[in-house]
């Protein structure tokens, strides 16, 4: 039994927190309001982010950051907060320990992937990813969930070693930026799927979107340099299929509510979690220009997020593009590599 650490007591934190008791670790889970994580230590439960998981004796709600001094630590923080974060635990860490990353986004401004964010500000710690299809309320109640985790080969096994259980299943992988860029950019479907569904399209649409969506994932996550596969995988199709999908995704229903004529600002307000693809859009949208890349869904996630775009003809544009050939675009993206 090794002592680890969760740092960000959200949805997901707190369900990490139950698998990596499962595996037989003590784990601090580390919020940042001692009032909130004295509530969550007596009730044995996170009832704003989590509410219905019961955390097992294994886990110790706390503000104690001297308690991140441990053999591994999980950040679950969102994506904005993540270099912020590493900056005010950096002198609590054990030189040498494994840092995963389970935010899924880049950063703004830079357009830096996470774990690049937490390489710099952790340059003596050993960086790892975790993504794929794995909603907190589904992992937290050990519902069988399979993830992948990308870093070197040796921290990768190591995380594997440290957190797969019989309910979370954990694959390794090394291409760090096909698992970070895939998790990262499905959040913006998701959002799309849901703004097709809040105006009262069918699964037609659905399929749609996460088909060509998957494609233009990948043609900018190759272009950044993933592997074609990798977006095949869990933290491509995988995580895409779940969060376009389950009425656990915050994108999901965050994209309804827009759909259905909500203005953004009150759509984030009432889902209360972070909905990291509005963030990611931006990023996404930019990128695909600085790159030249074509990724007709995501422009047109940022004219309805950012520019008041009626989704309605956002459809219908995309739906008269010019005419393409569909095994083409695939050869080209070379899928076989
Ligand atoms: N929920 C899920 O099913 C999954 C989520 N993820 C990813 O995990 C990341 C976190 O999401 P999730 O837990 O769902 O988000 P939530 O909105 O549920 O919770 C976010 C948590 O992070 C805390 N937080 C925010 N900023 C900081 C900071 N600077 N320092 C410390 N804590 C901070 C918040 O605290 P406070 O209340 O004080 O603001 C809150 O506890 C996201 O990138 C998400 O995409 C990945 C897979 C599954
Ligand atoms: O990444 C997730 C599931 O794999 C969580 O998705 P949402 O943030 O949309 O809830």
């Amino acid at each position: 039994m090794s002592n680890v650490a969760v740092y960000g007591a959200g949805s997901w934190g707190s369900a990490l927190s139950v698998v990596l008791a499962n595996a037989g670790h003590q784990v601090a889970l580390i919020g940042r309001h001692s009032d909130e994580m004295e509530l969550i230590r007596k009730q044995r439960e996170n009832a704003r982010y989590l509410p219905g998981v019961v955390l097992p004796p294994g886990i110790q709600p706390t503000t104690d950051l001297t308690l991140l001094n441990a053999e591994l630590v999980v950040f679950s923080v969102p994506s904005h907060s993540v270099r912020q974060a590493a900056r005010l635990v950096k002198d609590y860490l054990k030189p040498g320990c494994i840092v995963v990353n389970t935010a899924k986004g880049m950063e703004e401004g830079s357009h830096l992937r996470l774990s690049e964010v937490l390489a710099e500000e952790l340059p003596q710690n050993r960086i790892a990813v975790l993504s794929g299809p794995s909603h907190a309320e589904e992992v937290g109640r050990n519902m069988p969930t399979t993830v992948v985790v990308a870093s070197d080969v040796e921290t990768a096994k190591a995380v594997q070693d440290l957190m797969m259980t019989p309910e979370f299943r954990i694959y390794t992988n090394p291409d760090v930026i096909g698992v970070e860029l895939g998790g990262a950019l499905k959040n913006v479907i998701a959002l799309c799927t849901g703004i097709a569904e809040g105006l009262g399209f069918g699964d037609n649409t659905k399929a749609a979107l996460m088909t060509r969506g998957l494609a233009e994932i990948a043609r900018l996550g190759v272009a950044q340099g993933g592997h074609p596969l990798t977006f095949a995988g869990l933290s491509g199709v995988g995580d895409l299929i779940v969060t376009c999908t389950s009425p656990h995704s915050r994108n999901r229903r965050a994209g309804v509510a827009l759909g259905q004529g909500i203005p953004l600002d009150t759509v984030l307000k009432d889902v209360g979690m972070v909905v990291e693809g509005v963030k990611a859009a931006r990023i996404a949208y930019q990128l695909s220009i600085e790159k030249d890349i074509s990724m007709p869904i995501t422009e047109q996630a940022y004219r309805v997020l950012f520019e008041g775009a009626d989704p309605r003809i956002a459809v219908t544009d995309l739906m008269m593009r010019g005419k393409r050939h569909e095994l083409e675009e695939i050869v080209e993206l070379n899928w076989l590599n």
